[in-house]
């Protein structure tokens, strides 16, 4: 057997036309969506997301705003570039790249942007309300694996669904997405025992711990759905998931390759975000005519 591929490029493509359909409409209307995006030092890794977020949401018609911060900027700075763009009304979305330098604490830099313009889902208010279920921003990466899976007419309802990996910006949230569409969620993490015990009872198996071809098929049920968050490079420098593919594909009946599955998606649902938020400031009248 080997499993289908879950094709992110092409899923992420068909949606961001949508999208910019959509943009289309608002631009006509004097509202050009604007998302800024802070990027506070220079890791590499960070700097391939920043440029394809900045490529994709010029792509659709939306307005880009890059700022970038010496790595020693003082948390108080940074809250200051918070404070000017929760302020600025060309811009309804704002997107802060984490990790932050040490010396800067993220939970203050969260919780300082303006939960209506919290594109990334992050703000506690917004955590909160996605998890009793309110309408909200829903973290990228998470709402996007749920595209995925919907678009793949994959069955979430009463299916076990197993997640390795429980950061506040991916695990969690993934999880009580899951929950929400009625799956039987089990979190997993690195005090886990027996990992494989757990994962292989997945009729939905997702993977986000950053560790390069670290769930293999051992840990996978014949027949599961595979969802590989990891964006590793190997010792070649190749980008890579936390899932070997190759072995992993022979068990799974669909899997999502690394690049080209959660990836492209993330930064589609970015965009939807940031569409919503200047659907609802032109609602308010609040866009500024451009
Ligand atoms: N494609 C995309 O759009 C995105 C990709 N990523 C990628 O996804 C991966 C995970 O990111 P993120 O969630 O931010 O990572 P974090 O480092 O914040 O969290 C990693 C999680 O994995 C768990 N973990 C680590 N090692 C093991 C192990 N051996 N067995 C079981 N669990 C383990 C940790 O457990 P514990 O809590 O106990 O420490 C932790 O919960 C990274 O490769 C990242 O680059 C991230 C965001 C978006
Ligand atoms: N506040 C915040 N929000 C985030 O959403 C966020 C973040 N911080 N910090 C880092 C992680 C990681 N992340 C990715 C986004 C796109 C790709 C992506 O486009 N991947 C492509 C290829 C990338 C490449 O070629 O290097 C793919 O998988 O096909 C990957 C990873 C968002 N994150
Ligand atoms: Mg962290």
């Amino acid at each position: 057997m080997s499993g289908k591929l879950i094709d992110g490029i092409a899923i992420g493509k068909e949606i961001r036309e949508e999208i910019k359909a959509r943009v289309s409409d608002l631009k006509a209307g004097g509202c050009t969506p604007g998302l800024a995006v802070i990027l506070v030092g220079d890791n590499q890794a960070s700097r391939t997301y920043v440029t394809n977020k900045e490529k994709s949401s010029k792509e659709v018609g939306m307005k880009s705003e890059l700022i970038e911060l010496p790595v020693s900027v003082s948390e108080e700075e940074l809250l200051g570039h918070v404070t000017r763009l929760n302020n600025d009304q060309s811009i309804h979305g704002i997107l802060v790249q984490l990790p932050l330098p040490t010396h800067i604490n993220e939970n203050h830099v969260i919780s300082a942007i303006d939960p209506s313009k919290d594109v990334d889902g992050f703000h506690p208010v917004n955590v909160g309300k996605m998890i009793i279920g309110q309408k909200t921003f829903l973290s990228c990466t998470p709402y996007g694996i749920i595209k995925l899976l919907e678009r793949t007419n994959t069955e979430i309802s009463g299916k076990h669904a197993v997640i390795v990996g429980r950061s506040n910006i991916v695990g969690k949230p993934m999880g009580q997405l899951l929950l929400q569409r009625d799956a039987t969620v089990t979190y997993c993490h690195s005090k886990t025992k027996d990992l494989a015990e757990f994962t292989k009872q997945a009729d939905i198996l997702i993977v986000a711990i950053g560790k390069t071809k670290f769930v293999s098929e051992e840990h996978i049920k014949k027949g599961a759905v595979v969802i590989d968050v990891g964006m590793n490079r190997d010792e070649n420098g190749k980008l890579c998931g936390d899932v070997d593919f190759d072995k992993a594909r022979e068990k799974a009946s669909a899997i999502t390759p690394v690049p080209g599955g959660v990836g492209p998606m993330t930064i589609t649902m970015l965009l939807k975000n940031t569409l919503h938020s200047a659907e609802e400031a032109f609602k308010k009248e609040t866009c500024t005519k451009q």
